[in-house]
């Protein structure tokens, strides 16, 4: 009877009718939706699936899951709290994040990447699989105590992640493209035989020499990507945005954490875009654009690289740098 849940984003009326039709308040509501949160994840590494479940000041639920990816190194994989948090970035700015459920107890970098997220410490969570020792929702701050957070690095105005970002970054004037590594600078002319040569390899060519112009499309996402960017530590503003062979644009946006590690990468966030728009193979992601700073102290081009070989090998994948 129940219909498979397969979205990311439950929207504030229907999530109001379910919890009404239950006879349940919307954070009692969250811990059901744990279940169908698990059956977004794909973990084919661990096959442990981790599903997470959030209530936003809007009354909207975003979901997320865990992320896995044959043949690249673990640190890739983009946990179920991050899939959450990278849903909200883009789906949810302004708002605040009221309730968590999620299946098993946030890692360590899950509790440190949540402390990016303004008044993070009186989000309350419940852990499902635990109801003998956690029973009923908790302060954040309970599973973080001491948090080290974005305060001890920066100003209290600095923007935090679910806080509008709007970086003044344009593209350069004669900007810089590398394209599978090879540099072509377009104001001294674009190497029309090297975008052939690429594309006669992509899969989806048709649907893309049918949509002309897709590469400015591209480009003015993933530039907007990077404005929406949260780098607040590097200042390394980037974005990536890619294409299906549909020609349908997802973009990602780079967020960083004040302890560096946990932060998400802007191809992986690109990646969640795709999932929470219904995306499901990845090869059939064709084409892919990051945009960063050119010489940035921290550079997401051979990360990006490796990470789309990985994720769709026929991807094409252009880099252009901004101001
Ligand atoms: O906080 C956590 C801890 C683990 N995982 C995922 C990562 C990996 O895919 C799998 C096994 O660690 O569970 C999460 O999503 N969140
Ligand atoms: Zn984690």
């Amino acid at each position: 009877m129940n219909q498979p849940l397969t979205k990311y984003i439950i929207e504030a009326k229907e999530a109001e009718s379910m919890a009404k039709s239950k006879n349940l308040t919307l954070p009692q509501l969250l811990p059901s939706l744990v279940k169908p949160a698990q059956n977004l994840a794909r973990s084919p590494i661990s096959k442990f699936a981790v599903g997470v479940a959030g209530l936003v000041s809007d009354g909207r639920i975003f979901l997320g899951a865990n992320v896995e990816f044959p043949g690249l190194p673990l640190h890739h994989t983009i946990h179920g709290e991050q899939f959450l948090i990278t849903n909200l970035a883009a789906n949810a700015a302004g708002e605040k994040l009221l309730y968590i459920a999620v299946s098993a107890t946030p890692c360590g970098h899950c509790r440190q990447f949540f402390q990016e997220l303004r008044g993070i410490s009186e989000t309350q969570i419940v852990i499902t699989d635990q109801p003998e020792i956690n029973p009923d929702y908790k302060p954040l701050s309970s599973i973080l105590p001491n948090p080290f957070g974005p305060y001890d690095l920066l100003d209290e105005r600095t923007p935090l992640i679910l806080d509008k970002h709007n970086n003044q970054l344009s593209l350069k004037d004669d900007k810089l493209i590398t394209q599978n590594g090879n540099s072509i600078n377009l104001s001294t002319g674009y190497d029309e035989s090297l975008k052939t040569d690429t594309f006669k390899t992509a899969r989806g060519l048709q649907a893309l020499s049918l949509s002309a112009g897709y590469e400015e499309t591209l480009e003015t996402e993933a530039l907007k990507a990077a404005r929406e960017s949260h780098a607040p530590y590097s200042g390394c503003l980037s974005g990536v945005a890619l294409m299906d062979c549909d020609g349908k644009v997802y973009r990602g946006s780079y967020m960083e954490s004040a302890a560096y590690n946990p932060s998400m990468m802007p191809a992986q966030a690109a990646l969640v875009a795709y999932m929470v728009a219904g995306g499901d193979g990845f090869e059939k992601i064709v084409a892919a654009v990051l945009v960063e700073k050119e010489a940035a102290v921290v550079r997401q081009e051979d990360t990006v690289r490796l990470f789309m070989k990985y994720v769709s090998p026929k991807c094409d994948l252009r880099v252009v740098h901004c101001n």
